[in-house]
């Protein structure tokens, strides 16, 4: 059997989040269409599929950016289909790479006090006790080491380097301390050096957590994921691990156009 992820309250295999026949409809357009998915508790989830697939309407759905037009979604065990962004963000369920933006003109460790004290409910309050800013710089510069940002503590998040700037968003997201992180595109736009760097990052920050991520770059896809599904046309396609789904024929036909393997 595979071994799951320690740190979760959970029994092995569980299901963290599930989607019921999800549907999305734009003025008669079906965008996602009966979309069942079950996310395995400590695994890393891809979803993928050609361009239009529905990819990022599905994902807005589960951020709840979008209100679905049928079908349910039940995170740890509750059904939050009809939850707004900041409650489910509560209980863990965390969107890297929008929410969690960087400031720019603050340094790394800055950032990531940030975060920690948006969790704790505590923002800007500079005349708290030393004491408690001082266990918020130590947490700070640990979840920067996490992500490999140590020695850029107190380096400007403008002057890292785009996928150091990658990194603090991952340090920022783990601040927020996520039981479930969602990943949009990780690696878009990155040289092939930094791809690997965040690959690394990611395969490193899932333990205790879940990860459900959009992807283009099916080699970190390949790499990475645990549980793929293929999205088409609104609909899933296939689903299983990268072998299963890479020599699936219809989405070989789908991403090429040909069920030729390649
Ligand atoms: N707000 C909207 N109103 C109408 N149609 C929409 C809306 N958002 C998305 N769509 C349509 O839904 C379909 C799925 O789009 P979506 O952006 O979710 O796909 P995607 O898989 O993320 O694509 P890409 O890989 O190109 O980003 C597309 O045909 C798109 O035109």
């Amino acid at each position: 059997m595979e071994e799951q992820a320690v740190g979760e309250q959970t029994q092995p295999s569980s299901t963290i989040l599930e989607t019921r026949n999800l549907t999305k409809d734009f003025k008669g357009f079906t965008a996602i269409s009966d979309v069942s998915i079950n996310v395995k508790t400590g695994s890393i989830h891809a979803l993928i599929g050609p361009n239009g697939a529905g990819k990022t309407t599905f994902f807005n759905l589960l951020t709840k950016f979008l209100k679905p037009s049928a079908g349910q979604i039940i995170y740890a065990g509750k059904d939050i289909t009809n939850a707004r962004p900041a409650g489910i963000a509560q209980q863990g369920l965390i969107r890297s790479f929008q929410i969690s933006a960087v400031f720019p003109h603050l340094s790394a460790r800055e950032n990531v006090r940030v975060a920690l004290q948006r969790k704790l409910g505590i923002s800007y309050h500079f005349w708290r006790p030393v004491r408690i800013l001082d266990q918020l710089n130590e947490e700070a510069q640990a979840t920067l080491e996490q992500v490999g940002l140590g020695p850029f503590a107190d380096t400007k998040a403008v002057e890292l380097a785009y996928g150091q700037k990658r990194a603090l968003e991952i340090a920022t997201t783990i601040a927020l301390k996520p039981r479930l992180m969602l990943l949009d595109e990780p690696t878009q736009g990155m040289s092939s050096e930094d791809v690997g760097t965040v690959t690394e990052l990611i395969r490193k920050v899932v333990d205790g957590r879940t990860i459900v991520m959009v992807e283009h770059n099916l080699n970190v896809v390949s790499t990475l994921a645990d549980t793929i599904t293929v999205l088409n046309r609104g609909e899933v396609l296939a689903e299983g691990n990268y072998d299963t789904v890479s020599t699936n024929p219809a989405v070989m036909e789908a991403y090429m156009g040909t069920t030729d393997a390649a």
